[in-house]
């Protein structure tokens, strides 16, 4: 079942369409990632899902039904879990109470120490100490913690070392494990690749590529392009 639908989508920023007609889905338990190079639109479709800015036509859906309209803390509470670039964690308080911050009364937080032991080690340390994988490990957890239909996870590995990188993209798989639609966006293919059930590949706004991992993975040129940053540049 598709979690979330979005249906030729466009964005605009000062006046000028950054997002044209993307459609998307994301299933149940399965993660869909948007690849694309800087500027390509990504965050602003993300920013467009959960209502941090405006859609200016097309439909999205949350378990069919439309949100578009919705200002941003009722998708939130309907189900949509963005967890934004800048790793905002609540940096004077433990890591315990960031994690408080964030559950809802049927969750616990323990459930984030489940997928993140490192951060069960490190209960009442400032989360303002913690290195930047760990961090977003929090931020992470704590959007697990709200019991999300789908989350939203923009580009998880910036500045982080491949090992960590890996790390977040193992939780990642495990957190759509248990039912979580993922739409991960990244401007670097090799993680987003490596945990992906279905890629798009975004340029100039628009979808260029859309299709299976496997299609990706196969499609050397495609991946080539998409390393040096600029997809439109293959045979898509
Ligand atoms: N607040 C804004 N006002 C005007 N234009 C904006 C604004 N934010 C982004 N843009 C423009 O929208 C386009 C898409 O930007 P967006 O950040 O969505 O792309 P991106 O693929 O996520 O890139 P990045 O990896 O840099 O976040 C870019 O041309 C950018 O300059």
């Amino acid at each position: 079942m598709n979690l979330l639908e979005v249906e030729d989508v466009t964005i605009e920023r000062s006046g000028l369409p950054v997002v044209r007609g993307v459609s998307l889905t994301v299933a149940e338990g399965k993660i869909s990632v948007v690849l694309g190079a800087n500027g390509a639109g990504k965050t602003s479709l993300l920013e467009g899902i959960s209502g941090a800015v405006r859609v200016s036509s097309g439909q999205v859906r949350l378990a069919g039904q439309r949100i578009e309209k919705a200002r941003p803390w009722r998708r939130a509470r309907a189900g949509v879990a963005h967890v934004e670039q800048n790793r905002t964690v609540f940096r004077d308080l433990s890591v315990v109470d960031n994690l408080r911050a964030g559950c809802r009364r049927d969750a616990s937080i323990e459930e984030a120490f489940e997928l993140f032991p490192e951060l069960g080690k490190q209960r009442s340390v400032a989360a303002g100490l913690l290195s930047g994988g760990e961090q977003q490990m929090l931020v992470l957890g704590r959007a697990l913690l709200g019991r999300p239909k789908v989350l939203l996870i923009d580009e998880m590995s910036l500045g982080l070392a491949p090992m960590v990188i890996e790390r977040l993209a193992r939780a990642v798989g495990e957190l759509a494990g248990t039912g979580v639609g993922v739409l991960l966006v990244e401007q670097f293919a090799a993680l987003a690749l490596s945990v992906a059930d279905h890629a798009y590949v975004l340029a100039r706004g628009e979808v260029v590529f859309q299709g299976e991992r496997a299609e990706l993975l196969d499609d050397e040129e495609l991946l080539r392009a998409l390393y040096l940053g600029d997809p439109t540049r293959s045979q898509v």
